[in-house]
Order: structure tokens, then sequence, then C-alpha cells
């Protein structure tokens, strides 16, 4: 599945490229931020990675092989949660799986118990706060040990203590040997948590560094104005 290399990649809509000509290359190993301003095709190039949606031209390679059936775990924004209790929600992402139901459960509660719902395994999972349902996404996700793991600014709107649990798991589901690959619009964050840093803008991948590198020299106009103009302390009071 590794090196993923993307080649090339346009996906349109209305007539409009999104994806315009994208490279992208990674390796096996470790977190990768996805930054760009609204609108320049993070969340379209996760779902395309994720096979939601099919480019209308460019490749796609799994590390010389075909798309993987298994082994690609995709986190919304807003993660939709089914009308079932939190731990069955992480018992139906097991289905494929086909194990038996006792393995199945037993599977379940130990995922939650790592993203710190255990105690709320029997609860509606529609009765969760954000921040619980962002951890219910990510425990469904993470019980069928991806791969790949995408996610799609997994923290937006969530409170600083809440913000610090996802990054926890994160990073645990990435020392697990999960490839992470993650958009966010908080930099912070994205220097907490990052090996390397992919920089798009219409559609176009302009940079790919290290993270310490990105922020301390970053190598395009458009990164440059991106950085200046989320940094907090340019809010004016
Ligand atoms: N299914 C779709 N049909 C038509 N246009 C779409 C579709 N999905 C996304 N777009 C358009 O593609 C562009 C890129 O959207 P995308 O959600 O990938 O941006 P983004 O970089 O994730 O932005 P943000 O940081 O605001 O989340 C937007 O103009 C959006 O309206």
């Amino acid at each position: 599945m590794f090196p993923l290399r993307v080649r090339d990649l346009r996906w349109e809509a209305g007539g409009r490229a999104i994806l315009d000509g994208l490279d992208l290359d990674l390796a096996g190993e470790g977190i990768t931020i996805l930054l760009g301003p609204n609108g320049a095709g993070k969340s379209v190039l996760l779902r395309t990675l994720c096979g939601l949606l099919e480019p209308q031209a460019g490749t796609i390679d799994w590390g010389g092989g075909r798309r993987p059936e298994s082994g690609v775990a995709m986190v919304f924004q807003h993660a939709r949660m089914l009308r079932d209790s939190v731990c069955g929600n992480v018992e139906l992402a097991l289905l494929p799986a086909r194990l038996a139901a006792g393995e199945r459960r037993e599977r379940a509660l130990a995922v939650l118990e790592r993203v710190g719902l255990a105690q709320r395994a029997a609860d509606s999972a529609r009765a969760l706060s954000g921040g619980e349902r962002q951890r219910l996404a990510l425990a469904r996700a993470w019980v069928t040990q991806p791969r790949l793991l995408l996610l799609d600014e997994p923290t937006a709107s969530l409170d600083p203590s809440s913000v610090d649990r996802i990054e926890r798991i994160v990073r645990e589901i990435r020392t697990e040997g999960t490839r992470i690959l993650m958009t966010t619009h908080n930099l912070g964050q994205a220097t907490r948590l990052a090996d390397d840093v992919v920089f798009i803008d219409a559609g176009r991948v302009c940079e790919h560094a290290p993270v310490q590198r990105f922020f301390a020299r970053p190598a395009s106009q458009a990164a440059r104005l991106y950085i200046q103009g989320e940094l907090p302390w340019r809010m004016a009071f």
C-alpha cells in the first residue's frame, strides 16, 4: 500500500477543477498534516483517496498494488452516529471482519476503553457531546486497524481539553503503526502532531516538507500568507 503515489489527479465539479493536477507521495509511517485555505480541495482529496469520489483523471498507485479492499478508514468533520448504542456503533464497524459476536464485543469494548468511552458503552451514540462523538468516530475507525487513516478536521469546534484528548488518541493510533493523513486549520495542532506538512492551494500541492522546515521557511508565497493569516497573535486585541 505504501509508498502511496498520487499523480496528476483531477476532480471536477460543475466544470470547475477542484483537484487540478495534484501530485502527492506518502511513505509508510507518521502523521502528515494537510493544510490549505478554505476550498483548496483538502476534503475532496481525502474523499478521493478513500474511494468516495472518482477522479476524472490521474492515478493513485497504492504501493504498486490495487486500492486495498480494506485498510483505509476515514473520520469526517461531523461524524454521523448510527441509531445504536456507543458499543453497537463500534461493533458495526467490525461486521466486515466476520468475527464471532463475543470477539466483536470484546474488541469494541477494548477500543472504547482506549478512547475513554467505556463507561458510555450502553448509552445511545446520538446522546454524546461533540467531543465524545469524535472520540467514538475515531474508535470506529481504529477498531478496524487501518493502514491509512484519513481525518478531516477531527477537532474543528471542540474545546481545548477535547482537542487535547483527540490529539492523544491520534498519536496512539500512529504509534501502533497506522499512517495518518489529517486536515486541520489549527496550526498549533499541526506543529504538535505533524511529521510533515502538505500545503494545498487551488487543487494542487504547493509544498510538502518536514514540519519544522515548513513553519520556519515556507517555500511558497501562498503558504507564507496562509501561515501569517492563521496566526492567533494577529487577532485584533
Ligand atoms: N460534491 C461536490 N460537488 C461540487 N462541488 C464540490 C463538492 N465537494 C466539494 N466541492 C467544492 O470543491 C471545493 C473544495 O472543497 P473542499 O471541501 O475539498 O475544500 P477544503 O480545502 O476541505 O476546505 P475547508 O478548509 O473549508 O474545509 C469547494 O469549492 C467545494 O464547494
